[in-house]
């Protein structure tokens, strides 16, 4: 798939998670086969620019792949200039977050709070691709409510606004996170318009990725939970399709460089302090995946140091490995 001047080297891409998509987890899942990896969402307000969260949010120089930013906001003039900031600071390609079913974000009207609006939509997407010369995405869900599924009419006002492709959740902001995705909202609005169309929702398999791509017709799948702990889920879709072949799991010692290596990638970008709290979910969701984790993830969130870290899991990789046929992923 192309956005703009870029063509992804695949159409497997990491979806904006908030508290996850972070320079350091980006970079592990593209070197693992992801296409494309889109950032957190930064809040359109200039006021929020100089915390800390924005700060770290915005060094978008340290991506290793294309650098897709997502900006979050509801007001047109700041949605343009936010554009224009984050461009500055290198990003390549800027997404406009209208999926997000947080009530803190939907309560100022943003993320999937807009799709009520279609006339603010409109605004929105006209300011910012006026106000940039770097490709401008979308993501929405299907609609706000089970009853006002509007992902079609949306998705006709992004293609004629200038929006280069469209990422679509297949849930309603009822939906929340609740049920199953359902995909033939997504498979319209692909018959719909002509612009790339990425599928989102509950893909977690290399099989579930090929169905939902044959389902809808959609140009590229988008991976959020399922990538949390499996960052080499990327380079396992991506073969799949490519191939119809399995790939084969990561083994033990691939397993444990990789969680070495993200461990390393966190504390260094964000410090020993928050690296370490930061640390605690993603070695978590690491765990859930191999041998008991309980017991360890119980001590490894009790650690206050990043050395501590480092240490504990050491030793917990060598008891894995002397225990070696209870594993799985
Ligand atoms: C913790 C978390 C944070 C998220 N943050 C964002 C965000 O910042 N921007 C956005 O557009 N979507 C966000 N999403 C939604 C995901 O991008 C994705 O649409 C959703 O999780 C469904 O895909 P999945 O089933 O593959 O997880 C978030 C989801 C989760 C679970």
């Amino acid at each position: 798939m192309r956005i703009g001047p870029y063509a992804l080297d695949n159409n497997v891409i990491l979806a904006p998670m908030a508290g996850v998509t972070d320079v350091p987890f980006r970079n592990l899942c593209v070197r693992l086969g992801a296409g494309l990896a889109v950032s957190e969402m930064l809040s359109s307000n200039p006021r929020v620019w100089e915390t800390e969260k924005s700060r770290e949010r915005m060094l978008h120089h340290q991506d290793v792949g294309i650098r897709a930013v997502q900006i979050a906001g509801c007001d047109p003039e700041l949605m343009a200039l936010a554009a224009q900031h984050n461009v500055r600071h290198g990003a390549q390609i800027i997404d406009i977050n209208m999926g997000c079913p947080a009530k803190k974000v939907n309560k100022k009207l943003a993320g999937s709070a807009l799709l009520q609006d279609p006339a603010l939509v409109t605004e929105i997407l006209h300011a910012v691709v006026a106000a940039v010369d770097v490709p401008v995405t979308l993501k929405i869900r299907t609609g706000w409510a089970r009853d006002q599924r509007n992902g079609v009419y949306i998705a006709r006002i992004a293609e004629q606004a200038g929006i280069q492709s469209l990422a679509v959740h297949g849930r309603t902001r009822e939906d929340m996170y609740k049920g199953q995705a359902e995909y033939d909202t997504i498979a319209e609005i692909k018959a719909a318009i002509s612009i790339p169309v990425v599928a989102n929702g509950d893909i977690t398999s290399p099989e579930q990725a090929k169905y939902v791509l044959d389902y809808t017709q959609a140009d590229a799948i988008m991976v959020g939970r399922g990538a949390q702990g499996r960052p080499w889920i990327f380079r396992e879709i991506e073969h799949y399709l490519r191939t119809g072949e399995q790939h084969a799991p990561p083994a033990l010692e691939e397993v444990t460089s990789i969680m070495r290596e993200h461990l390393a990638q966190l504390h260094s970008f964000y410090g020993d302090l928050k690296g370490l709290r930061i640390a605690r979910k993603h070695i978590g969701w690491y765990l859930q995946a191999i041998d008991d984790p309980l017991e360890f993830r119980r001590y490894f969130n009790s650690l206050e140091s990043a050395a501590g870290q480092t240490d504990a899991l050491e030793h917990y990789f060598v008891n894995l490995q002397e225990r070696k046929e209870r594993y799985y992923v």
